[in-house]
């Protein structure tokens, strides 16, 4: 059963059979549209989402000629072997030898036209109705009037209509990995956001691969690393982090965060997610927290279930749990189950914490009041291997630690501080030098949200192509030379 028709089951199968009656009186009515016209009885079962308005679709009417062609040959032909009886004599044997050369040559005139016009349509009616290339008719057209979607969408400015060209939704739009993921799953969030930056996700590991012609050029896009770029090996820079000393004494950087994201080796990501997988999931990683015995990592798990809408948003607030309902991650599906498997462990001072099954699998964060990213970065590799020995993880040869979303393959680090930078912030261009210092700038409230009181999120921009040690120095570098400009204009003003 497809995934997206677990609820909407009973629903569904109602509306289909209320539109059948109205639409086809009788049985064979319904027989004789679904033989020609290409009704795909599969593809009503599931539908909620994308083409909500859509009640029912000629899924592939082409398929009518596909048709036609040898039932008009065939017709055609028992015609003549009639006639054939009915002649009597040479004379009208020859006439019909003619005519049926006539008839032949027109046939096979009509068909070769019938075969170049709708030959794209019958290679797709055949490939999708045979299960040849897996991925069912309605999802197929799913694809193409999502394509049609983004390409109508002139201010959309997402990696994603960038990259997703006609030639690549042919490639694409058939195939399926193994888990059951399609090119849907993937631009879903994209579709529906269309203010999305990236606007994909992978519904899973092999995705990256099965999609690959798509996914490459929003990756070398996104993080300028080609095709044939290979992710450097791990270096959590656990002997470096004395490069790393306060970045300021407390004027201008309020806290440090950094935080890495895994995956757990063997299962997709949330849109494939079951109801059992995030309940399994959860207990893997809350039992394997559980025996973490470095004195100032050891914590408690928290299941967002069963937590209070207060103690969540206090948590929220303070910038220690991840929000509910971003859109992006709805549109992504995401969101499904929620908040079934999803929780929280932090130690006491709430300097090291783990987010269960929120966009990834898990995020690793260590965190703290002021600018001491090497006490910050000492604290996430102890965590990082405290965790790592109990449950395995996804890593890909080329591209690093996998993600749900693209933007962290890699290191996977993202590397921040909250920071008032109140002369340079003003600058017009205070985007572009964050930009050319490869910083990325958020609000305070995470991605998506806006700047409170003047204090910025910065952090490195990427994150793939170079280790969680340089991406951290990434961030050190790029906001030390953000606070040397700073004090180089208070100068100037005093
Ligand atoms: N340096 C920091 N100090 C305190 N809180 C921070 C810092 N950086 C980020 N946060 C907080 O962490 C929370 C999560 O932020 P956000 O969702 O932007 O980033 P993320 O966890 O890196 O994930 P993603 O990049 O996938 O969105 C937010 O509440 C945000 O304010």
């Amino acid at each position: 059963m497809p995934r997206d028709s677990i609820d909407a089951e009973n629903v569904q199968e109602q509306t289909f059979h209320g539109i059948l009656a109205e639409r086809f009186p009788t049985r064979l009515t319904f027989l004789f549209y679904r033989y020609f016209d290409g009704i795909d009885v599969t593809s009503f079962v599931c539908e909620r989402d994308f083409c909500e308005d859509v009640e029912l679709v000629y899924v592939f009417r082409p398929r009518c000629y596909g048709r036609a062609v040898p039932v008009a040959f065939l017709f055609s032909t028992s015609i003549a072997r009639a006639d054939m009886r009915a002649f009597k004599g040479v004379r009208e044997m020859a006439a019909f030898l003619k005519n049926k050369v006539l008839l032949g040559g027109l046939a096979a005139a009509g068909g070769a036209t019938a075969l170049y016009l709708f030959y794209p349509y019958n290679r797709e009616v055949y490939m999708t109705n045979m299960q040849q290339n897996e991925n069912d008719a309605f999802t197929v057209k799913k694809i193409e009037e999502a394509f049609q979607k983004l390409s109508d969408a002139k201010d959309c400015k997402s990696l994603l209509k960038k990259h997703l060209t006609k030639d690549i939704v042919d490639e694409l739009k058939f195939r399926k990995t193994k888990m059951g993921a399609t090119l849907y799953d993937v631009i879903r969030s994209g579709v529906f956001n269309l203010d999305a930056g990236v606007g994909v996700y992978a519904p899973d590991a092999e995705s990256y691969k099965t999609f690959a012609p798509l996914f490459d050029k929003i990756i070398e896009d996104y993080h300028g690393f080609k095709p044939t770029d290979k992710q450097p090996p791990v270096d959590l820079g656990a002997d470096k982090v004395s490069e790393f000393p306060p970045l300021d004494d407390g004027k201008y950087v309020l806290s440090t965060r950094i935080r890495c994201g895994r995956t757990l080796a063997g299962y997709p990501f949330n849109p494939l997610l079951t109801q059992d997988d995030y309940l399994i999931m959860e207990k893997k990683v809350s039992d394997a927290l559980l025996s973490v015995k470095d004195k100032e990592l050891k914590g408690t798990y928290y299941p967002l279930a069963g937590m209070t809408k207060e103690t969540q948003n206090k948590l929220i607030a303070d910038h220690f749990l991840f929000k509910e309902g971003d859109r992006h991650l709805q549109h992504a599906n995401a969101c499904n189950y929620w908040p079934k498997g999803r929780g929280i462990f932090h130690n006491n001072d709430k300097t090291f914490l783990i987010w269960v099954n929120e966009e990834d699998h898990m995020r690793i964060i260590s965190m703290q009041q002021g600018s001491d990213v090497g006490n910050v970065l000492d604290r996430l590799v102890r965590g990082i291997k405290a965790v790592e020995t109990k449950v395995p993880f996804s890593r890909d040869e080329r591209l690093g630690w996998l993600t749900f979303c693209p933007t962290n393959l890699g290191s996977t680090v993202r590397a921040s501080v909250h920071i008032k930078l109140p002369l340079v912030s003003a600058r017009k261009d205070f985007k572009e030098m964050c930009d050319e210092l490869n910083l990325q700038v958020r609000g305070i409230h995470g991605e998506h949200s806006d700047s409170e009181g003047g204090v910025y999120d910065i952090s490195n921009k990427a994150r793939l192509g170079l280790s969680e040690y340089q991406a951290v120095k990434q961030m050190y570098d790029g906001v030390k030379k953000l606070i040397d400009i700073e004090k180089e204009m208070e100068g100037k003003k005093n």
